[in-house]
């Protein structure tokens, strides 16, 4: 049975996307303690892939999952998933909200409900946890007194309680997961693919500016850009991309061999469907069908077939 490795303990948004994403194979899943670690069993051959979240609506990107991505053996993300975001607050049974002086969760859950927790136990330290989950753990230990969870968190608590449920600072929040693999056969095209890459362009005057140009020039749509530092000293950055269409597709192809020419570094962390497969919009200059006609035209002009 394929092993999944997610951000764990039991009960973490991962573990439930993880779920969402491996349901159609019979998967066993393995909680890891951190996205590296979860990353790093996929390289090890420990698991077959590992759920991972890389953005939410209201916090963005999950910078673990961009470096952990960005470094070390290339991996390649072939799914996506999002799930909506509310959270429940357990405290140990007993507790009121005017025992709370500590609340605990994972940083960007901490960072969704900061209004909600500032007025329901003012003055309360924030305590960051590994994961949701761990943070249910730590009150469990006595470590913290209360923990911002997914819903799910209690079912594997019953000596904890909820002392609310569904909050969120902001309606409609929502995480996006990936399911990263080794390389190997990429999914196949559907029309609704998102592909993402990580770029480090030359330092040099209008380089981003070239970057995107390659994208547009050729109609393609980028849905999100996100910088990260190189780690090799102030004003080095590597950019996150992630662009409308598969590499399969012509237009797609030809700015990824573009971007080849140009950047320092291009890293390619997959193409897959979209979670909402909304189909991709395509303009006809960039259509397959045009690709395919330019470059046929081209061939007859350089076997001297035609003129123009
Ligand atoms: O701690 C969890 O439950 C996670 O799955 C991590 C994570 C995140 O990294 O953003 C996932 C979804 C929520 O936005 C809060 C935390």
């Amino acid at each position: 049975m394929p092993r999944i490795a997610y951000l764990g303990p039991p009960g973490t948004f991962a573990e439930q996307a993880s779920r969402a994403l491996t349901e159609d194979t019979d998967s066993e899943l393995v909680p890891s303690e951190s996205i590296r670690s979860a990353l790093d069993a996929v390289r090890g051959g420990e698991v077959l892939a590992a759920g991972v979240p890389v953005e939410n609506s209201v916090e963005g990107a999950v910078s673990a999952t961009l470096d952990g991505l960005a470094s070390g053996q290339p991996l390649v993300a072939v799914a996506e998933t999002v799930l909506p975001i509310r959270f429940d607050v357990l405290v140990r049974q007993g507790s009121s909200a005017r025992d709370v002086t500590s609340v605990a969760s994972h940083p960007h859950a901490l960072a969704q409900v900061r209004r909600w927790v500032t007025e329901r136990f003012p003055g309360a330290s924030t305590v960051p946890a590994s994961s949701t989950a761990a943070a249910a753990e730590d009150v469990a230990a006595g470590s913290a007194d209360a923990a911002v969870v997914a819903p799910v968190a209690a079912q594997h608590h019953p000596e904890l309680v909820p002392l609310a449920r569904g909050i969120a600072d902001v309606d409609d929040a929502a995480t996006r997961f990936l399911l990263i693999r080794a390389p190997g056969p990429l999914p196949e095209p559907t029309g609704a693919d998102r592909t993402s890459i990580a770029v480090v362009a030359h330092d040099e005057v209008g380089t981003l500016g070239e970057v995107l140009s390659e994208l547009s020039l050729r109609g393609i749509n980028l849905s999100r850009i996100e910088s990260r530092p190189t780690v090799d000293g102030l004003g080095a950055y590597r950019f996150f991309l992630d662009l409308d269409g598969h590499v399969a597709d012509a237009r797609v192809g030809d700015a990824l061999a573009g971007l080849h020419r140009r950047c320092s570094e291009v890293r390619f962390l997959g193409s897959f469907p979209k979670a909402g497969r909304e189909p991709v919009n395509v303009r006809p200059s960039a259509s397959e069908q045009a690709f395919r006609e330019s470059a046929a035209w081209l061939e007859r002009i350089r076997s001297g077939l035609l003129g123009s």
